[in-house]
């Protein structure tokens, strides 16, 4: 499963991203400068945490001009898998690759934690190591986390099983819905605030974030892998 991680300028999780997707996965991996414009032979984009452009104006509106997210776009219009996390999340929905917009958190304050996330359906490559509502503890960080879309986009997003994370218990940034991270309507692109990359290596505190790119090698294993 070739893996691109695309470095923007203020990027911060794309060597632990590598650090999963590389060493623990064993997959070829290629970290993407923002800057280019071919993605080649890749399977999986991951758009990482930080703050791209120093997330000036507001979190990913500046990224989402960049050279390479033409590329990143028609990788996801190809069906391909594409996985924004965090400012990566951000990006997507400035790009349009998922609906609505990150705010800033409730409390206006960068909330950095460790929180319970549940599991909302198994049936995507994503999730299909995890069980239906099961509890997931993973890391947070940011300042604008808290997800809003106009209501009508909320209703369109939970009748057609587009929520695969929400918060669990006390809501740590006001997300509407408890939402934490969706999909769009086919499923192969992902957004979401927690870091799965930051909960996949024992010695660094848990896996639970781990399952998630297992999930998707299985499902590429099965296949991708036939031609
Ligand atoms: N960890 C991150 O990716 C943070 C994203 C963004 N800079 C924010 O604070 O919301």
């Amino acid at each position: 499963m070739n893996c691109a991680i695309v470095v923007f300028p203020g990027s911060n999780c794309d060597r632990d991203m590598a650090g999963v997707t590389e060493k623990i996965l064993r997959q070829p991996t290629r970290l993407v400068w923002h800057g280019e414009t071919d993605l080649g032979d890749t399977d999986l984009v991951i758009l990482p945490g930080g703050f791209s452009y120093g997330d000036y104006l507001r979190c990913g509106v500046l990224a989402r001009f960049s050279p390479v997210l033409g590329a990143v776009v028609r990788h996801a219009q190809q069906g391909k898998w594409v996985l924004g996390v965090c400012n990566g999340f951000q990006i997507l929905t400035e790009a349009g690759l998922l609906p609505g917009t990150l705010m800033r958190n409730r409390d206006l304050r960068f909330v950095c934690d460790q929180v319970p996330v549940r599991v909302e359906r198994r049936d995507l490559p994503w999730t299909c190591q995890y069980n239906v509502n099961q509890e997931l503890t993973l890391p947070i960080a940011h300042g604008e986390g808290c997800y809003y879309a106009e209501p009508e986009v909320i209703a369109s997003l939970e009748q057609r099983g587009q929520v695969v994370f929400r918060y669990q218990g006390a809501n740590p940034n006001g997300s509407v819905g408890d939402i934490a991270g969706i999909c769009n309507p086919q499923g192969n692109v992902l957004g979401m605030m927690p870091h799965p990359e930051r909960a996949s290596d024992a010695d660094l505190g848990g896996t639970d974030g781990l399952g998630l790119f297992q999930g998707l090698l299985a499902w590429y294993g099965k296949h991708a892998c036939r031609n």
